[in-house]
């Protein structure tokens, strides 16, 4: 499935509004035109829209915001359903019956899916499924509470009280309010730093776990809310039907229509649930009301049909197509700095000028110590140890192959070592061996990778801030350190740019720019400046200086010589996973093992 949209439309804020207004109108719609007509047909059909709507924005947390295709929604649908009849026929009320719903669905939810957030893409799907099946079968099982295959009728105990009603329309003002509630709080997410973080998981796990993002964790924060919202709107549901029974409340079919409006209407956007929900229930609604029994499986014909529609045509969403037809628009009005995402206007002055003063080269900070790594009967990294200073850049150099990566890896917890440790200098002033990406980026840790890893439906302001947000909880305080961060980076112009759009050049310094938002005290670039013209070389080094000068440690591998040279307070040569070489720049360049195992003979004679 391809990445969906960014919220934020590329600078088109006059089609923003204009979409705002469009969506507030067809959200007072939802109220306004039932309760204006006052039929009981039209009503059921909105209650079925507001309905529809929640529950996929309510999945599209799961399903869009952390990319995890689950097709098994309707578990927390039925328990919502369940708990909230079986606690009615016990005198409760539902609107405390869906809290008790709400909160049995949570605890499932985070236990079906932490063991299947090891499963990717059509496993998860699958295992998502299978736990959905599990569920229908327990509740055939259980007859004694559940009704068994016969199913639960609600007593029809009338009112506000039981939420049972003998006319529509207080049903719909409910489901309406649970809309706006569910909707608020995708709204909500979607903002947060919770939010950046899923999304950024969703895009590239790795690095959002080098940003310190501890993906389980969110994910599972993110079905905790999920399967909240959906279990009360389940007790809702019920209270509607007034009857339930396993195979419709546990249905696969239910579960991929929560899915598909989502799809439909714009994965992991806030407003796609409810465009998808409104374009597809009243068509099938009414389709099946006209063509009464021989419409039978027809909505799943109007769905497949809409979804094949939407793929061919608008491959992210009907937002997705609103979007980039608005950034468009806007294109054609606005000026054109503003929308180039490929040409960057090299700046009159040095972007980070080398701070004068430099703070000189302090204790160490860094310790690798006897490091040796296996890929089956390779011996990847041979009892590597060296350790890294404050303001110290240490360049390591090395041919293709030699295990610069692999040490990259294990010195930022992405591996873990065969034998031996990295350990880092905390704050408090002592050593720590921290064990995983997360307590690395902890203690200060920051790092690149050699394939860039750019969040690419998200624009470059919101990839620096996913870096921002380690230091900064507060969305407004991460917006305004990753617009800093930008500028100082010389990304200051392509802001509201996605980075999708960006150049090779650009995407290198948003990987950069996305880790120093993170505020680190030791950074680990791999390869910054390959692929990158002349001129963004010497931008690369005077960036990296002015890292250095600001008191961040540098380790980089590097092949680009002419910055190795100018920019190495020392040099570590690797080949054959093995230390050759470490020492002084012009030194190590001379010595008769680097040339022979990577420089070459050339690269010498040019150096005399
Ligand atoms: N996950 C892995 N499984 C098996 N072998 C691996 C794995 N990762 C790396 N290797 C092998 O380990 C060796 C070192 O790879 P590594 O990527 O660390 O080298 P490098 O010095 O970074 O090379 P380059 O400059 O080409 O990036 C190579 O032979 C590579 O094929």
């Amino acid at each position: 499935m391809s990445s969906s949209p960014t919220l934020s439309l590329p600078g088109g804020r006059n089609a923003a509004l204009l979409q705002g207004a469009g969506f507030t109108a067809i959200l007072a719609a939802l109220l306004v035109v039932p309760l204006t007509i006052g039929n009981d047909f039209v009503t059921h059909i909105f209650i079925t829209m507001c309905l529809m709507a929640a529950l996929s924005t309510a999945w599209n947390l799961v399903g869009g915001f952390a990319g995890q295709m689950s097709l098994g929604h309707g578990v927390y649908y039925g328990i919502g359903a369940y708990a909230g009849v079986i606690l009615m026929n016990m005198g409760i009320s539902p609107w405390i019956g869906m809290f008790a719903g709400g909160l049995i669905a949570m605890v499932v939810g985070v236990v079906i899916s932490y063991p299947c957030f090891r499963l990717k893409g059509p496993f998860y799907s699958l295992a998502s499924i299978a736990f959905l099946e599990v569920f229908r079968v327990l509740a055939l099982h259980f007859s004694s509470l559940t009704g068994g295959a016969t199913g639960l009728m609600i007593p029809l105990n009338l009112g506000w009280t039981w939420m049972v009603f003998r006319e529509r329309w207080p049903s719909l003002v409910i489901i309406f309010g649970m809309l706006l509630v569910t909707l608020a709080v995708a709204a909500a997410v979607r903002r947060s730093r919770l939010g950046f973080y899923l999304i950024a998981t969703r895009e590239r796990e790795s690095a959002a776990r080098a940003a310190g993002v501890q993906t389980v964790r969110v994910r599972l924060i993110a079905v905790a809310i999920s399967s909240f919202l959906c279990a009360m709107l389940g007790t809702f549901h019920a209270m509607y039907l007034t009857f339930i029974e396993p195979a419709a409340m546990f249905s696969l079919t239910f579960s991929i229509q929560i899915a598909m409006f989502a799809l439909i209407g714009g994965l992991g956007t806030v407003r796609g649930p409810l465009l998808g929900a409104v374009l597809l229930v009243p068509i099938t609604e009414w389709a099946r009301a006209v063509l009464g029994a021989s419409a039978l499986g027809l909505h799943g014909f109007v769905y497949g049909s809409v979804l094949i529609l939407v793929v061919l045509f608008m491959p992210n969403g009907i937002i997705g197509f609103l979007s980039r037809y608005a950034g468009k628009q806007n294109a054609e009005d606005a000026a054109p700095a503003t929308t180039q995402t490929d040409t960057i206007k090299a700046p009159a002055a040095p972007l980070v000028p080398p701070a004068p003063d430099r703070a000189g080269i302090g204790a160490d900070i860094m310790r690798v110590e006897h490091l040796n790594k296996h890929f089956g009967g390779l011996h990847v990294t041979r009892d590597i140890s060296f350790t890294l200073r404050e303001g110290e850049i240490l360049g390591l150099i090395g041919p293709n192959g030699a295990g610069k990566t692999t040490l990259f890896n294990m010195l930022s917890g992405f591996l873990s070592p065969d034998s031996g440790s990295v350990s880092l200098r905390g704050p408090d002033g002592k050593f720590h061996t921290p064990a995983n990406p997360a307590d690395f980026a902890a203690l200060g840790m920051g790092r690149t990778f050699q394939i860039v890893q750019p969040f690419a439906a998200m624009t470059v302001e919101e990839n620096i801030m996913v870096g921002a947000f380690y230091r900064h909880h507060d969305e407004k305080a991460a917006r305004e350190s990753a617009r800093e961060t930008a500028w100082r980076m010389g990304l200051g112009p392509l802001l509201n740019s996605e980075a999708r759009g960006l150049t090779i050049g650009g995407l290198k310094r948003l990987e950069v720019a996305r880790v120093m938002a993170m505020e680190p005290r030791v950074l680990l670039l791999d390869e910054v400046m390959a692929g990158i013209n002349q001129t963004d070389v010497r931008r690369a080094i005077d960036l990296m200086l002015s890292i250095r000068d600001s008191g961040v440690s540098i380790i980089a591998i590097e092949h680009v010589m002419q910055a190795v040279m100018s920019l190495s307070d020392r040099v570590i040569v690797l080949a054959s996973g093995e230390v050759i070489a470490e020492g002084d720049p012009r030194d190590v360049v001379r010595d008769p093992h680097v040339i022979e195992a990577y420089l070459g003979k050339e690269f010498a004679d040019a150096q005399a």
